[in-house]
């Protein structure tokens, strides 16, 4: 290594370690003015005379610069042009005792552990003590409690600590602590690794820890020497301008997604796939967050153009809209050039347009095609079937397997829909969907999923001219690209090199065949984020089938960065003993699912009338003073209780708005939607509303056990979906609430709830 006091000037790199942004944070504002001046200063020339840069005591990596008359920076040196920013400090702690510092390259994971073993002890004072304990200037390390209080860690041995990953210099401290207080304390400031180690082993035993948290992350053959190597394995960011920090810092919590990625995280956005891959995960993963770092790393590798050759797609308006904003956020106008973002439905929409452009047909979603099934009933007098079971047939059955004939229905598979219908049923359905397509016909109306049917098809057709060209084109001795002519006389190519989808439990089977039909199989074609516990709509899929093969290129995230621990084991318990699947015909767990945030239990209320019910809301969120509005929503069964709990808050003199279909109506307020309008958002608190038999599963469903077990399941299946989903979308707090007898679905949550 060379010393970096000497030679002409020449500019750095400068890196900034996870964590010491949220040191930065807590400094006075013109201590932080200071800080950034001084990373553009260091960047520039990290030899001016000004900066006095002088490696500290015993450390031969670690140097101290002048940030300001009192506050130095501590700095590791990587490599010669290379500087992590570890530590801003008031002088008067950085020279003394220095043995209180260490670092070095962790040998299990590989990533730089820096460790100030005073400020973590510190901490560790802070919330292990009672607020009016005095402060120590110097704080002594954690003694042992008195003899009855047992360490936490008391089953785990120090070489198992070591073994998990736990920074070394941390491991007497981990075997002292005897409070879950300390251990935050602790977890505040010690390397992330250590942190996830710690909280996991609160709740799993040493084994379970180390196959899930460390597994995923442990390096072999560890190069103790190998900085450079290991800062690429440790959360840090590369400050390149002098926006950079000031963002970081200004943006507190809300920018950290775009900076630290997780090892997990990066390794999946960044990896070379050999064809579609798939990223599943509870919620609050960061699943979202990899798909958008996905796009930026496929769009960084495109080279040169103007077209837009990537891809970005999801379920619905809302949540393209989401897409678009945190794209922009996290690549600037740049990377939009680059990037076509279009729901499922309104990519379909273009197809099928493009192919008809004089088509004035007006689409209608699921809601109103139920309608029109339930009107088509009346009319007929027809009781055997109801409109719902008539709705699947038609769209898993009939346009699914796009059956155009009676003769094709009777020949059509049925698996998976449970209830077994005769051949005389048949021909009867057939006759109803014949009057239900006629219907739509007459009114100029076609559903989202006839049109997504007709893209499939389309897509499917053009991607053969696309090979069949290819095929001729190598047959002649040409270069093979795969071009085609359409029949306007316009050339045509695959219309995307790479696609990302997001929310894929929820896509249906045409939306699938279409998007395997816009872009070549190849490397990297496909990448989709997903989880089958949040699937709100009845689209069971089979990836393989429709010719998306992701076997052997499927992975998961296990981290919750949005729920609290406490949270997630309630909502874990939401969703009973249902199996579900990997998009693939597999079974899917969500073993692992863990979060590294605290906080306090989920309330369950219990209210004897419905007018009690809505006092029970408006005094939690009368309770919830301290934080914005908008950051606190109510979640309700039905569209009905929107209205009523709007009613109510208002009259309470609490201003609302409500989640619609394109999201909350007004900027301001608590926000306040019936369950499916929760899919992809996030709150601070939430209170689910009406959780009671009779609305959570809907009256109706009951009526299926005895008819149609099967379809009484599914339904029951995706209630339980839809609760989830609501119940993980909070950040820290949730409150359950119903009137009269719990939903079902509650289990034994319900047995905790308190009366009113
Ligand atoms: N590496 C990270 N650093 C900081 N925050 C992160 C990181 N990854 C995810 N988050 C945050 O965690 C929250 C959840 O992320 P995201 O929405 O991507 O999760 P998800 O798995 O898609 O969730 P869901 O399945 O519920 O939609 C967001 O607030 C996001 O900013």
């Amino acid at each position: 290594m060379t010393t970096p006091t000497s030679g002409a000037p020449t500019k750095v790199t400068l890196r900034l370690l996870e964590k010491t942004d949220r040191e930065i944070i807590k400094l006075d504002r013109p201590i932080v003015g200071a800080v950034y001046k001084f990373q553009h200063d260091f960047r520039a020339n990290p030899r001016h005379p000004g900066l006095r840069l002088k490696q500290l005591e015993g450390h031969e990596r670690l140097y101290s610069a002048r940030v300001n008359a009192d506050y130095r920076a501590l700095l590791l040196h990587l490599s010669d042009s290379e500087w992590l920013l570890v530590a801003v400090k008031h002088r008067k702690h950085v020279y003394e005792n220095l043995d209180r510092l260490s670092y070095g390259i962790n040998q299990v994971t590989g990533s730089i552990d820096y460790v100030d073993l005073e400020i973590v002890e510190s901490g560790m004072l802070r919330k292990g003590r009672p607020p009016a304990a005095p402060a120590a200037s110097r704080p002594t390390p954690v003694a042992p409690g008195p003899a009855q209080e047992r360490p936490l860690f008391a089953e785990v041995t120090p070489e198992q600590l070591a073994e998990l990953g736990v920074a070394e210099p941390l491991i007497p401290v981990v075997g002292r602590l005897t409070t879950d207080e300390e251990l935050l304390g602790l977890v505040e400031y010690a390397p992330r690794h250590t942190g996830e180690v710690l909280l996991r082993l609160r709740d799993a035993p040493y084994e379970q820890v180390l196959e899930e948290v460390t597994r995923p992350v442990e390096v072999r053959d560890v190069d103790p020497q190998d900085y450079q190597a290991a800062v690429e394995r440790t959360d840090t960011t590369v400050i390149t301008t002098d926006k950079d920090l000031e963002s970081i810092i200004e943006e507190r919590d809300f920018g950290r997604w775009k900076v630290f990625l997780h090892p997990t995280q990066k390794q999946l956005v960044t990896r070379r796939y050999s064809g579609p891959a798939r990223v599943g995960g509870g919620p609050g993963t960061g699943k979202t967050i990899v798909a958008l770092h996905r796009v930026k790393h496929l769009v960084d590798r495109l080279g040169p153009g103007h077209s837009k050759q990537v891809l970005v797609t999801t379920f619905n308006k809302n949540l393209a809209a989401d897409l678009r904003a945190r794209l922009l956020a996290l690549g600037g106008p740049e990377i939009l050039a680059r990037v076509e973002i279009a729901h499922v439905d309104q990519l379909a929409t273009r197809v099928v347009r493009e192919a008809d452009p004089g088509s004035t047909k007006s689409r209608i979603d699921d809601t109103r095609a139920l309608n029109e099934w339930r009107q088509i009933l009346l009319e007929t007098g027809e009781t055997k079937w109801d409109a719902e079971f008539l709705m699947d047939e038609w769209t898993q059955v009939i346009l699914g397997q796009a059956v155009n004939s009676r003769v094709g229905y009777f020949k059509a598979r049925r698996a998976g829909r449970g209830r077994s219908i005769t051949r005389a049923d048949r021909a009867e359905i057939w006759q109803l969907t014949e009057r239900f397509t006629q219907r739509l016909d007459e009114k100029n109306l076609e559903t989202h999923r006839q049109v997504a049917e007709r893209a499939a098809r389309l897509e499917i057709e053009r991607a053969a001219r696309l090979e069949a060209a290819a095929r001729a084109s190598e047959e002649s001795g040409g270069l093979g690209n795969v071009h085609a002519q359409s029949a306007t006389g316009a050339w045509q190519r695959y219309r995307y090199r790479h696609i990302v989808v997001d929310e894929a439990q929820d896509l249906a089977a045409a939306h699938w065949k279409m998007l395997r039909a816009m872009v070549a199989p190849g490397p990297d074609d496909i990448f989709l984020v997903g989880d089958t516990h949040q699937r709100i709509y009845d689209n069971r899929v089979t990836l393989g089938s429709l010719g998306v093969h992701i076997r052997g290129r499927s992975a998961k995230l296990t981290l919750s960065y949005r729920t609290t621990r406490e949270i997630l084991k309630s909502a874990l318990r939401l969703l009973g003993d249902e199996r579900y699947d990997d998009l693939d015909g597999d079974d899917e767990t969500l073993a692992g699912y863990r979060s590294v945030l605290y906080g306090s239990e989920p309330v369950v209320r219990r209210t004897d009338s419905f007018e009690a019910e809505l006092d029970a809301i408006t005094e939690q969120i009368k309770a919830w003073h301290d934080i914005r509005r908008e950051d606190i929503a109510v979640c309700v069964p039905t569209n009905d209780m929107v209205t009523q709990v709007t009613a109510r808050l208002t009259k309470s003199g609490i201003v609302s708005t409500e989640i619609t279909a394109d999201g909350p109506r007004g900027d301001e307020g608590v926000h306040i939607g019936t369950m499916y309008r929760f899919k992809g958002l996030e709150y601070q608190r939430m209170i689910i509303a009406g959780v009671q038999r009779g609305l959570v599963p809907r009256a109706s469903v009951e009526a299926l056990r005895r008819t149609d077990p099967a379809r009484y399941q599914a339904e029951c299946k995706r209630a339980r979906s839809l609760l989830f989903v609501a119940a993980t979308r909070a950040r820290d707090a949730l409150t359950l609430v119903w009137h009269g007898e719990p939903s079902p679905l509650l289990g034994d949550l319900a047995a905790m709830a308190d009366s009113c």
